[in-house]
């Protein structure tokens, strides 16, 4: 590609997927950025550079388009046409890879910001974008690996890395056009205001929210959002329902994703001030509501995905049960939904996630997994929980035992 004639500030984006076209490139274009997406894929690297734009499907009862201008695309191995873009007027960066794949940006983000330094560039900001708690800080210590001494001195005077939240369902579409993506009206972006520098060009993002309580915001929306919907593909998945549509329709699973939610609401309300009962109520019925959308074909499949990844400690999952332990609060749905992830099994997955879960249980047995997995000590109540909800589960399936 050719560099962007510099008429708008540059955002340089990682990752021209779902999230990457549906969501956080559309709002850096909307305010007014030329959007340099950055992706291995080739395909979607040139028609980027042919047509420029792509239209937003809004899936609602109102469906409707938007169109996405001033983008373009370079792959993320053309290192010589990323270091040109950054001696441009570039203000911000931002990933949406999978957390999985951050370290592999880091070397071409680290060639940015050595190019900037060469060349006396003031101040921008680096956003992950992936849903993972601190995921912004992991890639930071990523491209720190990739620099000398003096460079990681002028990465601290002159790079924000600003931990986010990131909220919007975006799942595979099927379009004519390949760049096209299909979305759910809702979104909420909030960053860490207090880690975000003044960049020259300095441009106000109208759909980005900046907070002084991300630890929070992030909290809530990973063990809300992501919680529910993690727990409605798992039950979805034993009870053969296909898409998360069909999943939150069935009355057992609708109750059960909602008594796991409610759980860890109340244990977000009373660990963060900023939160209230009603609000948080709202914002759970918001959330079931939108897994309701019957403008969305999602797959169980593709929300369950990476199970492991799900599992880790603090994340959607173990995150709200600690909490939970932290309060000595009520926690059943929530364990069930764990018992319900260490099932999930779809046949011939080629997730390697799905596969290495799997081996792990046959291999090790599952209580030395569930004690492993979440670090508590034999003889806890909730490792007792999660085994006995695992074998009913596998023995009756989930429909059968309400
Ligand atoms: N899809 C969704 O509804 C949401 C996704 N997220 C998070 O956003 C992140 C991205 O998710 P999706 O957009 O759904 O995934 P995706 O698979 O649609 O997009 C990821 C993109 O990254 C590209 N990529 C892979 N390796 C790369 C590399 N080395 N350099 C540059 N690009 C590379 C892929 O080719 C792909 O285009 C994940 O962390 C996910 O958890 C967060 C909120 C919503
Ligand atoms: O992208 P992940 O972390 O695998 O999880 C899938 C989840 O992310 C989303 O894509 C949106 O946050 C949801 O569809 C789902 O909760």
């Amino acid at each position: 590609m050719n560099v962007p004639n510099a008429e708008k500030p540059i955002a340089i984006h990682f990752g021209a997927g779902n999230i990457g076209r549906g969501f956080i490139g559309a709002v850096l274009s909307q305010a007014g950025f030329h959007v340099v997406f950055v992706d291995v894929q080739k395909d979607i690297i040139d028609a980027l550079n042919e047509e420029h734009g792509y239209d937003l499907h809004i899936l609602n009862n109102e469906s409707h388009t938007e169109r996405v201008e001033n983008v373009s695309g370079v792959m993320s191995t053309d290192l010589e046409t990323i270091k040109k873009i950054s001696k441009e007027p570039v203000s911000i960066i931002t990933t949406a890879v999978g957390a999985g794949v951050l370290p592999k940006v880091a070397k071409p983000i680290a060639e940015i910001i050595k190019t900037r330094m060469v060349d006396k560039r003031g101040p921008i900001d680096i956003v992950a974008c992936e849903n993972l708690q601190h995921a912004t800080d992991l890639l930071k210590e990523e491209i720190e690996k990739e620099l000398n001494d003096d460079e990681c001195e002028y990465m601290q005077e002159n790079i924000g890395f600003a931990v986010c939240t990131v909220d919007r369902i975006v799942p595979p579409f099927e379009s004519k056009n390949i760049l096209d993506a299909g979305v759910e009206p809702f979104y909420e972006w909030t960053v860490d205001r207090n880690s975000l520098k003044k960049t020259d060009p300095d441009v106000t993002i109208k759909g980005m929210h900046t907070t002084d309580n991300l630890d929070a915001y992030v909290q809530r929306k990973l063990f809300t959002l992501n919680c529910g919907h993690a727990i409605t593909s798992y039950l979805g998945f034993l009870s053969h329902k296909p898409t998360i549509l069909e999943a939150i329709q069935t009355p057992s699973i609708h109750s059960a994703v909602s008594k796991a939610l409610r759980e860890s609401g109340t244990a977000l309300v009373k660990k963060h001030a900023i939160f209230n009962e009603d609000d948080h109520n709202r914002y759970i019925e918001t959330t079931l509501h939108r897994f309701a959308n019957p403008h969305i074909q999602d797959e169980v499949t593709r929300v369950g995905k990476e199970p492991l990844r799900k599992l880790k400690k603090g994340d959607r999952l173990l995150g709200p049960i600690e909490m939970c332990r932290e309060f000595g609060l009520p926690r059943e749905g929530l364990l069930m939904g764990v018992a319900a992830a260490l099932l999930f099994a779809p046949k011939d997955s080629e997730d390697e996630q799905v596969k290495e879960l799997k081996g792990m249980i046959e291999e090790k047995g599952l209580r030395k997994v569930v004690l492993e997995l979440t670090g508590w000590e034999e003889g806890d109540e909730d490792v007792e929980k999660v085994v006995g909800e695992y074998e009913k589960l596998k023995g009756k399936g989930f429909d059968c035992r309400l």
